[in-house]
């Protein structure tokens, strides 16, 4: 990361204390979408499990959940058949993951309406992002400070044409601006910026990252980690990082369902460095 000024994230990952539980120590949803479509939403609840959230739930279309069920052990589900239903089921939760194979469609735009009235604090990736292609202060307008938005190059276009032209740490940084939210800009060089101003490149990457639902993971990883209460830019520096270590850390051969299972080496490394 750059920035000499900025507090290392290290310093406030939420190691859990001896009395924890596992609602104290964060609930995440995360939305999946319908019955063809599950396995985005499945490797993002498993990065966010993985990252410590105490308690993680996939919220599904009823025809999913017979989809789901057989492919979950840790993982909870509740199938929701409207957005009032969804934002019902999200109370309960810390912290909501959606888009990652939502669907590009006014559902997806009606569940992120119904979550923002929840307390959870949002990630939006993927279709979440991509159905406010052309509405893009419809989505800004439901979002909290403390919200994140997870772009690649392709949707962060979709929400503010021609802001790239700027150069991606200065785009990242009016974009954060103007969603007043926390904004993930991914890529080889992944630029965290939040609407206070504060601005992070994250300088881990790797290119076996470059893989179908990786994205998926990362989303569900920041979703763990504000779930367990770490403040949203901490949070997503911290996720964009072990992310990348973990990639680095499996290298040639990486696939999606990798990542998750290469985070309790990074965490473990992370742990003994902390002063818990
Ligand atoms: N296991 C699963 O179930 C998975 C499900 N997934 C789900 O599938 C759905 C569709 O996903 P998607 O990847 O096809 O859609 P999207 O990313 O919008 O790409 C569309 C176009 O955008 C462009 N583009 C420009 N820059 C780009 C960049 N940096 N990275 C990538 N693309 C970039 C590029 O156009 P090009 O530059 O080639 O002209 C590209 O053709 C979505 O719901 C997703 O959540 C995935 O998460 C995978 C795992
Ligand atoms: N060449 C690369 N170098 C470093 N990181 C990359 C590279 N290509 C992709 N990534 C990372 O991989 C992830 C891809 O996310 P995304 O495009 O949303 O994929 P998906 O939608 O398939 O989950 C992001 O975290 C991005 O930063």
């Amino acid at each position: 990361m750059t920035g000499d000024t900025l507090p290392d994230w290290r310093d406030s990952l939420p190691w859990p204390a001896a009395d924890t539980h596992k609602h104290a120590r964060g609930r995440l949803g995360v939305v999946s979408g319908k019955a063809t479509q599950t396995g985005a939403a499945r490797l993002a609840a498993r990065g966010g499990l993985r990252i410590g959230a105490g308690l993680v739930r996939i919220l599904c279309p009823p025809d999913a959940a017979a989809v789901v069920a057989p492919t979950i052990e840790a993982i909870m589900l509740t199938p929701f058949g409207s957005d009032e239903a969804l934002a019902e089921a999200a109370a309960e939760m810390d912290a909501v993951v959606i888009g990652p194979a939502a669907g590009v469609n006014e559902v997806t735009q009606a569940n992120i309406r119904a979550l923002a009235g929840t307390g959870a604090v949002l990630v939006v990736d993927a279709d979440g992002l991509t159905a406010f292609e052309g509405w893009p202060a419809d989505l800004f307008e439901l979002l909290d400070r403390d919200d994140v938005l997870t772009p690649h190059e392709g949707e962060f276009k979709r929400l503010f044409p021609g802001l790239l032209d700027q150069g991606r740490e200065a785009a990242a940084a009016e974009a954060a601006r103007r969603a007043d939210a926390v904004m993930v800009l991914k890529g080889p060089a992944t630029v965290i910026a939040a609407p206070d101003g504060r601005l992070a490149i994250n300088d881990n990457g790797t290119p076996w990252l470059a893989t179908a639902g990786s994205g998926d993971v990362l989303a569900g990883m920041i979703g763990g980690l504000v779930a367990q209460r770490m403040d949203s830019f901490d949070a997503a520096r911290a996720a964009v990082w072990m992310h990348a270590e973990a990639a680095r850390g499996f290298g040639p051969g990486l696939i999606a369902e990798d990542l998750p299972e290469r985070l309790p080496a990074v965490l473990a490394a992370l742990f003994a460095q902390s002063s818990h």
